[in-house]
This record gives structure tokens, C-alpha cells and sequence, in this order.
């Protein structure tokens, strides 16, 4: 977790779907307040990536020239994992409880991506939860994205040390 850090920049190489779904599995044993789950995972390869652009560039309110730029940046990755909050509508478990298990996820999944050596960056943007980005992803009513990990392998160059170093712990370790 120390060496764990965020890879901006990754290659064609990426995870088969059966990693895929080990890492899922692996990242979805989580803390969870009364076991709803409330979070999927969409895969987006190939057209489900071009899908995802096409779907920023409808929510951007872009014309038709400038929808490409929105499909090759969705493209920066060979694999791009939306992450989904499921929310149990009226439950007694409130709604950020429920985001926060969802984020726990994509935070587990990009650190399991990470030990297998994969590099992972998580986006969001103005967008995420526009109307025409949920239509793109076919999500339902009681659903909303967190954003999107892209994942792909890491450059040969490797990684560099983590830019802003480690934590001060003192600044995030107090007691009463
Ligand atoms: C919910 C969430 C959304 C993020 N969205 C973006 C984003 O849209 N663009 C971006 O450059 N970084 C975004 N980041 C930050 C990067 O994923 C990454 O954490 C950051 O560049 C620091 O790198 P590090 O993880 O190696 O410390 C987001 C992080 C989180 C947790």
C-alpha cells in the first residue's frame, strides 16, 4: 500500500476478463452496513469505451466535429472500469453510507489492480452524473457513477516515486 501510486499514463496491455472478475471479487469483501452491496462494476472495452466518449461529448453538448476528441480521450485506456452506486432506495442505511461502501470498492479494486502490477488512474469529471452519461452506462433510477478507473499496463519506463511523498501522518493521527 505504501508503493501503491496512480498511473496517469498506461499501455494497450490490460487484464483479461477473468482478472477482472478475481479482482472484483477480491474487492468486493468489504465492510458493509447491513450487506446491501449497493455498488456494480461496468467493464468497458473497445465500443463500451467508445460508448462512454460518445456518451461525455452528448453530456458536453459537443458537435459532431469535436465528438471524436471525446472518444480518444475515453480511449486512454484499453480497459476502463465504471464504478456504480446501487443505491437500496428508502433503507435505513442512508444514502452516504452506501456511497461510501461503493468508493470502498473502487479504492480496493485499484489497489488490488496495483500488487497485480497493472496501472490504474481513477477520473471523474463534471459529467459523471449528467443525464447522458447515466443513459450511456444503462444505469437505473437508483443508481449514480462514482467515476471511472482506467486501467492498462504500466509504460517501460515505470513508475515514478510518488509526487507529493508520503503522508504526515501527525496531520491525519490524533486522539481526543
Ligand atoms: C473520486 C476520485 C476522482 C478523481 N478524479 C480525477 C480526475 O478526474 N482527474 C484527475 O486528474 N485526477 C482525479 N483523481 C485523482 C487521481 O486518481 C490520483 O489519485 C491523483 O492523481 C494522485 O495520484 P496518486 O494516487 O498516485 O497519489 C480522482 C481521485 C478520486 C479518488
Amino acid at each position: 500500500m505504501l508503493a501503491r501510486r496512480s498511473s496517469s499514463k498506461v499501455t494497450d496491455a490490460a487484464p483479461s476478463p477473468a482478472q477482472v472478475a478475481a479482482a472484483v471479487e477480491a474487492a468486493g469483501q468489504l465492510a458493509d452496513h447491513s450487506g446491501l452491496r449497493p455498488w456494480r462494476v461496468i467493464e468497458l472495452r473497445a465500443d463500451g469505451i467508445t460508448r462512454l466518449g460518445r456518451g461525455l461529448a452528448d453530456a458536453d453538448g459537443a458537435k459532431e466535429k469535436d465528438v471524436a476528441k471525446f472518444v480518444a480521450k475515453a480511449h486512454r485506456a484499453p480497459l476502463v472500469l465504471a464504478i456504480v452506486v446501487s443505491y437500496a432506495p428508502k433503507h435505513k442505511v442512508p444514502k452516504w453510507e452506501q456511497e461510501a461502501v461503493a468508493a470502498g470498492v473502487a479504492h480496493n479494486l485499484s489497489l488490488v489492480l496495483d500488487d497485480e502490477g497493472w496501472g490504474v488512474f481513477w477520473r471523474t469529471g463534471e459529467h459523471t452524473r449528467s443525464k447522458a452519461v447515466k443513459k450511456a452506462h444503462k444505469l437505473g433510477k437508483n443508481e449514480e457513477l462514482l467515476g471511472w478507473l482506467y486501467v492498462g499496463g504500466v509504460p517501460p519506463r515505470g513508475r515514478k516515486p510518488r509526487g507529493r511523498g508520503r503522508i504526515r501522518v501527525s496531520e491525519h493521527l490524533s486522539t481526543l
